[in-house]
Parts: C-alpha cells; structure tokens; sequence
C-alpha cells in the first residue's frame, strides 16, 4: 500500500513541478511595480495627485521608477498603466473580447448597467447607433440657431449689466471643498468671509455649468427654463458631486448623496418620457424634437423600439453627466485662455469679427459661420490637449492578455492617462508650448496622439455637439466682451480640471460689432 502511495507521488511529482514553474515563470512576466497595500493600493496617492493637480508629475515619476510599463493598485484593482501612441493603440483599438469598459462598481450603482460604458459588443453598437443618429453633423445642423438663442440669453441673464458683483460663493459650500485659500480676491488665508467679499466681475466655471446645462436641458431633454429645470439642476450637481467619490455609502457623504439623486432622476426622467410619448403620439411634437423624442421614435425593421426605456434613462443619464461637466471645463479654460493671452483672443476676435459682419442684426449662426471658426477651433484643441477634461479612464481585461511581453492577468484593469501622451516630446514637440498651428492639418498628428476625445468604437459621440456649442459661445463672448482674470487662478482635478477660486474675471462689454 505504501509503496503504491509512493509511486503514484513520484509520478505526480513531475506535474507538482511543472505547475509551480509555470506559476512562477507567469507572475515573472507580470509588469514591473508593487501593488501596495492590499485594497488601499496606490487610491490615495491617487486622488491627492489629482487633488493638488500633480497628478502627471506621479505619472511620470512612476514611468522613471517602473519603466513605461507598470502594475498598480487603483479603486481596489490591481492596474496595468501605459501611455504613448502604442498603448493608446491597444487599448481603444482592441475589440470588445478582450477589454471592457466596465466602470467600478461604486460608478454602475449610480449611473446604472445599461448605458454605453456598460455595454459591449452588438448592444453598444445598436445603443451608440441610436444616439449618433441624433449627435451627427447632419442632424446638429439643425440645432444650430437654438444654441445661439440660448447662449444669447445667457449673456444676457448673467454676464450684461452684471459686470459689477459676483458672491464668491456662487456654489453650494460642498462644490467649494477645493477653495485654496488667499488666492483670489485680495483675502488673506485667515479671511472667511467669502460670502462678504465682492468685486467687479463674474465667476466663469459655475456659469459655464449653468450654460452647457441649460443647453442640454434644452436640447437633449426638451425641458426649458423653469422649476423642473431647476429640480434637474440640483439633482444632477449631486449625482455628479459624488459619482467618483470614495464609496462609502453612509448618511451624509457625497457617495450616498450621488446614489439618492440618481434614483430621483430616474424617477423624473420615467415622467418625463411618458409625457414625451403621449407628445408624439399626438403629433405635438416632432422626433427630432429632442433627443429623448428621437430615442423614443426610432424603431427597427419590425416595428420595434430599438432602446429600452431602461436604455434610454441611462442613456440620458450618461450624456447629461458625459457632455455637461467636460463642455463646461473646456469653455472655461479657454475664458481662462484667453484672458491672459492678448495675442490668441486677437486672432480669434478677428476671425469672428468677419463672421459677424457678415450677418444682418439679430441673424442666428448657421451651420456654414461655424465652418469658417476654423482658428477658433484649433485653440480650443490646444486647449483640450494642454488640459484633457478627462485624465484618462480605465479598461477591464476580460481574459489573459498580453502587452509588450507581460502578462496582464483577466480580471486586471488597464489605465490610459491623455496628458502623458499630449505632452510627449516626440509626439508634440516642445508639448509645453501652446501652438493652436498644431492642429491646422488634423491628419498629420499621427492617430492615437490625441486622445482628448478618446479613439476607437468608444471615441466620444458628442465631439460635434461639444464643437457647435464651443464655437457658438466663444463668438458670442468675444465679439461682445473684453474681460481680465481676477487672479491668476490655478486648477485642480475632481477628477475634472476646476479653477480652485472658480475663475472670477472682469468684463467689459463692447459697443456692437
Ligand atoms: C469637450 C467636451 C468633451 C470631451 C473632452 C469628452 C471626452 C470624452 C472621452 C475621452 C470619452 C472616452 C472615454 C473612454 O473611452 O474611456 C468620451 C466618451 C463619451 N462621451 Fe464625451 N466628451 C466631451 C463632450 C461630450 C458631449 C457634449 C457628449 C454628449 C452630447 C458626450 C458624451 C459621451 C458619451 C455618451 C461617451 C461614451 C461613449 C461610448 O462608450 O461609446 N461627450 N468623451
């Protein structure tokens, strides 16, 4: 008996051996790096990069210390980072086999399992079909005048005749957890009387959110100003408030705000689409009303809804949250931009000037005035590749992969990081320049350089929207108003880039053009 037991190990003993080598020799190939502590990671060390805007120092450190393949700890999970044209090509090239784009789970408790991000394969691409039929150049062409309405109207609501006195404190408290002190407004650190303090000028990063979310109330829901908007507003400054935060879901922190106001819009946008139903069923309103209406209208060959109404709440959901803050971001920094350099609003001032003269008084924009932005444009592409709205975003790796000779296990998740490639020396040479010249011939910049918009089936759809609104309000701001900045105000990540003192400046308004 023994001796069969002492066989029958000996014979085992080859495969024992072999098994342990191929284990060893797997975790050999893993990437360079640690993983730090268990679950905490390298979260922390994360966020406060992002907290006190150094986040693409940490990267870089990591790069010098690691080499431009790592492993990591981030939300929890172990995390291959890589950055550069390859990376980039990897991982928004790949199909959907092998990398999803799964958020956290904290994020899918907000913002739900069925919208793009969750999605893959056939059902992203009839979900993003869906949506581009009304986010195209073709049917946003059509909006065109109502951006000008709305952005008129804000300019005069909030920047006309209002040149003197903005509360610092345009924000809810919480919104203000970043407010470095003695930056702004002559206080001193001891000074907490923001909410006293007042000056000449107007603060631009809460009236940018204000302006792209009036614009995709309006365009995307159909809701217009009043006491619903107002509702949505404040509901969706919590949503996103929190969507990111640590998940800690306890009475009273921004995770536990976010999850609530999630469930509240869900239960306005499901009234809002049954009304909406009835609206078209009544011919009272026409599909491309809006983009619920388009949603709700369009219906495969047999007849069928091709988006659930679970699909299209989401979905709204996920635009609101996708295209208000990062729009926002992208205006304020070019204010922000241009605020402080003469030469660049000149340039602009000029190209608009020309466009202006050549439209009868009160005539709205069309289609063919953006066409001709084209200056226009390429600053706010500079702008976009100096300061990416988003840093970067996370992949999960649905099977083994590997990557320049690694092994990145299933289960792991890949992070992408935009800056690190905008501020490639051999990509963009001399990166710290701000040269708009860079994006004249778009083709030219080789693909996956430039990353702001991301690539791939995933790149984001709301690209044109972003630009017609853009260029839209950047007309309208320079051909009425001068303005300086108060202060020379720095920014941090949220994960979003924010002004710390929301960026007050002072404006001048001009004698028409
Ligand atoms: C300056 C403005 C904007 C920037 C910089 C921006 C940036 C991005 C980036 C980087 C991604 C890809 C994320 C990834 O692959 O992980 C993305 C995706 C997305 N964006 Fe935007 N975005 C902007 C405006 C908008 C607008 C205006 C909308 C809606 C009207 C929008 C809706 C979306 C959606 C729905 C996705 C997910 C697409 C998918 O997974 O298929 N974005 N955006």
């Amino acid at each position: 008996m023994i001796t069969n037991i002492i066989t029958f190990a000996l014979l085992l003993l080859p495969i024992f051996i072999l098994l342990i080598k191929k284990k060893r020799e797997s975790s050999k190939r893993l990437p360079p790096g640690s993983l730090g502590i268990p679950i905490i990671g390298h979260s922390l060390q994360f966020f406060r990069s992002m907290r006190t805007n150094t986040t693409d120092k940490w990267l870089k450190e990591r790069v010098e210390k690691c080499g431009p393949v790592s492993k990591l700890s981030l939300l929890g999970k172990p995390t291959l980072f890589i950055y550069g044209q390859d990376a980039n090509k990897f991982i928004f090239g790949r199909g959907a086999t092998s990398l999803g784009n799964n958020q956290p789970p904290s994020v899918q408790r907000v913002m739900g399992q069925r919208n793009l991000l969750e999605l893959s394969g056939e059902d992203h691409k009839r979900v993003r079909g869906a949506l581009m039929s009304f986010l195209t150049p073709n049917s946003l062409k059509q909006y065109v005048g109502k951006m000008d309405e709305i952005i008129k109207k804000h300019l005069e609501m909030h920047w006309h005749g209002k040149q003197t006195v903005t509360k610092f404190h345009a924000l809810r408290p919480e919104s203000r957890r970043f407010l470095s002190p003695a930056v702004c407004w002559g206080r001193s650190a001891k000074d907490s009387s923001a909410d006293k303090v007042k000056t000449d000028g107007l603060e631009v990063w809460p009236l940018m959110r204000t302006l792209t979310f009036d614009i995709m109330c309006s365009l995307l829901m159909g809701v217009e100003k009043g006491a619903y908007r107002d509702e949505l507003v404040k509901l969706f400054e919590d949503l996103m408030d929190g969507v990111w935060s640590i998940p800690i879901n306890l009475p009273f922190t921004r995770y536990n705000r976010s999850l609530q106001a999630s469930t509240k819009i869900q239960i306005l946008l499901k009234g809002l689409l049954n009304k909406k139903r009835i609206e078209l069923e009544q011919r009272r309103i026409f599909p491309h009303h809006d983009l619920i209406s388009s949603l709700l209208s369009i219906k495969d060959d047999d007849g069928e809804n091709v988006m659930t109404e679970k699909e299209i709440i989401e979905n709204v959901m996920l635009v609101m949250v996708g295209g208000h803050d990062t729009s926002s971001i992208l205006l304020t920094f070019l204010v922000r931009l241009l605020g402080s350099d003469p030469s660049v609003y000149a340039a602009i001032l000029q190209e608009q000037k020309e466009i202006a003269k050549s439209k009868a008084s009160g005539e709205l924009l069309a289609w063919e005035d953006l066409s001709k932005m084209k200056y226009t444009w390429n600053v706010a592409m500079e702008t976009l590749r100096t300061i990416p709205p988003i840093i970067g975003n996370f992949r999960t790796v649905l099977e083994d992969i590997q990557y320049d000779g690694y092994l990145i296990p299933k289960g792991w998740q890949v992070f992408w990081a935009a800056s690190m490639t905008h501020m490639d020396n051999n990509i963009f040479p001399n990166p710290s320049k701000f040269d708009p010249s860079r994006f004249k011939n778009q083709a030219a910049i080789p693909p996956y350089s430039f990353v702001a918009f991301g690539g791939g089936p995933r790149v984001c759809p709301g690209y044109e929207f972003a630009k017609v609104e853009t260029l839209v309000a950047i007309h309208y701001f320079v051909t009425r108003f001068t303005w300086k900045l108060c202060c020379d105000d720095l920014f941090m990540r949220d994960p979003l880039p924010v002004p710390t003192a929301g960026l007050p400046i002072q404006i001048t308004p001009k004698k028409e053009i």
